[in-house]
């Protein structure tokens, strides 16, 4: 039994019916979940024609066709596709041509692998598990508690990812990725943004040349970046008027919406977690197998238990998990348990990738500096200035990029690497296998990158690591 149909549950449901079981999927809005409908799919199709425009304004010759604005209306129409309009008909005809059941109602655990579940229509059924009940309910956006907040009716992501017209101008409260990408989005398509971080930089977990370049970046296109500022309040004028925010000290700054991209709490609310001895509203703790410790029959994958709050995460979770629900179908004991082994979720902690599509785009995997340093390692950190590299320039003029790699001295592996730049979420895929993979630098060096590509950027790395 599967409790919430995003990309992590849906991913359980896939292994485990693979895997011979008997899989019933429990969804309360739409198969798919905030991934697919109001998150990383309308925020990348909002924001591919963004950077694409941007990209093609740094490539002489071409950057005088492409100085207009952007059709927003084409832009809306892009994203609704890519959302199915809102509805899941294709989902369920995946769900059906593997033969899994979808019960379609809010889920709520019922005592020991059973769930009961409350249709839109009121029904009440309960359903028995014979081998496992996964919790995949993922997250809601936070809204912090200011004064005026409720009746300034602020965006959350599902506002931010789905609106249909651009507003004059937008509030931002929140520095990290949602905050930056939507920035991104919204400034492109003709809003004024005005981005409230109360740190110091934008992109706060990674490196912070990638804060720095991305906020550089929004600042040239028109956007204001205030920094080290805190909102004590909210005021919204009448029903339809503008917002206003006041900051610490008694500054205000209007704007016609307010999005608050302030993080995630986990939808554990209502789902009968003090049925099994767990606290309703937590997130749900896990080992590395995804289980629930005390629960034999228990596990929860994806952004509720907390690990890695990431679409591909979730479902590398759900792979490890099927695999362990499958063996233990089986009567066998997960035997994979070591360090990267098949039951095992490791990259969760020592190969975490994230692209962030901003203008320019960050990529980062693995431990950042400071992470690796924090965590004990002994290391070096190599920097190259990404534009240097001939593919980069020739992709596009200026490049405005970086790169950062974190070797490992004691084992001469990576730990870690980012890169800041057009185009360099294509970039990650190679540093999470040299990361996952523990490819030693020297046998990195054997691995030649196409001239002119910007993928060079591994050469000069590699050149300026070993002097
Ligand atoms: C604006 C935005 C952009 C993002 N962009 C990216 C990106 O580009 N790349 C990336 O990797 N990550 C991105 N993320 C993060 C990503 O959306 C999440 O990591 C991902 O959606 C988590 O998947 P999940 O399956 O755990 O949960 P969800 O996608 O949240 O799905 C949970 C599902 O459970 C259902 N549910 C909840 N409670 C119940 C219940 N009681 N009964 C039945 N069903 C229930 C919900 O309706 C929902 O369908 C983004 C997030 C945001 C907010
Ligand atoms: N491209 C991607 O991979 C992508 C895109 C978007 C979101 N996501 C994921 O979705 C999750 C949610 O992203 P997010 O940006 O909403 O959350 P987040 O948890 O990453 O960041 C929330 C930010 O809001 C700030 N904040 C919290 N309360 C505040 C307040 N009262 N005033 C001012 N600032 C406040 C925090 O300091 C923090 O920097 C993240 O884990 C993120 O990685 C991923």
């Amino acid at each position: 039994m599967v409790l919430g149909g995003g990309p992590a549950g849906e991913n359980i449901v896939d292994r485990t019916r693979a895997a011979g079981l008997t899989t019933a999927l429990v969804e309360s809005e739409l198969v798919g979940g905030e991934c697919s409908y109001w998150a990383c799919i309308p925020s990348k199709a909002l924001l591919r024609p963004v950077l694409a425009r941007a990209d093609a304004r740094r490539v002489p010759g071409l950057a005088g066709a492409v100085g207009g604005a952007l059709d927003a209306e084409a832009v809306f129409a892009h994203r609704d596709y890519w959302t199915g309009n809102w509805k899941d008909d294709g989902q369920i005809d995946w769900l059906d041509s593997i033969g899994a059941h979808l019960y379609r109602g809010h889920g709520r655990l019922y005592g020991t692998r059973k769930v009961a579940v409350t249709s839109p229509e009121g029904d009440h059924h309960v359903l028995t598990a014979r081998h496992a009940v996964v919790i995949a309910t993922g997250t809601r956006a936070v809204i912090p508690e200011l004064p005026g907040i409720a009746g300034a009716r602020p965006w959350t992501s599902r506002e931010a990812t789905s609106a249909r017209q651009a507003p004059e101008r937008l509030l931002i409260v929140g520095g990290s990725v949602v905050a930056a990408e939507m920035a991104t989005a919204w400034q492109a398509l003709g809003t004024r943004v005005t981005v409230l971080v109360r740190g110091s930089g934008l992109l706060p977990r990674m490196e912070p040349f990638a804060g720095e370049l991305v906020a550089e970046a929004l600042r040239e296109a028109g956007a204001e970046i205030r920094t080290d500022v805190a909102v004590e309040a909210v005021v919204r004028d009448g029903a339809t008027g503008p917002v206003t925010v006041v900051l610490e000290g008694g500054e205000t700054v209007e704007g016609d919406e307010l999005l608050m991209a302030t993080g995630r709490a986990p939808r554990t609310d209502d789902i009968g977690l003090d049925t099994v001895g767990l606290t309703p509203g937590d997130w749900i703790g896990v080992d590395d197998s995804c289980r629930v410790p005390g629960h034999d029959w228990l596990y929860a994958v994806g952004d509720v238990n907390h690990r890695a709050l990431l679409t591909h995460q979730g479902k590398y979770q759900a792979r490890i998990a099927g695999a362990v629900i499958a063996a233990r179908a089986a009567g066998e004991e997960p035997a994979d348990t070591g360090r990267w082994g098949a039951h095992t979720a490791t990259a969760d902690t020592a190969a975490l990738p994230q692209a962030v599509f901003t203008d320019p785009e960050a990529a980062a995997v693995g431990l950042s500096l400071a992470e690796a340093q924090k965590a004990g390692h002994r290391v070096r950190a190599v920097d190259y200035d990404l534009g240097k590299v001939s593919g980069a320039g020739l992709y596009a003029d200026p490049y405005p990029g970086r790169a950062r790699m974190v070797v490992d001295l004691d084992r001469e592996v990576l730990l870690g690497a980012t890169f800041v730049g057009p185009g360099a979420a294509e970039l990650l895929h190679a540093a999470t296998i040299a990361v996952a993979g523990e490819v030693p630098i020297s046998r990195l060096w054997h691995a030649v990158p196409a001239f002119p590509t910007v993928s060079e950027i591994w050469l000069r790395l590699l050149e300026a690591y070993r002097g």
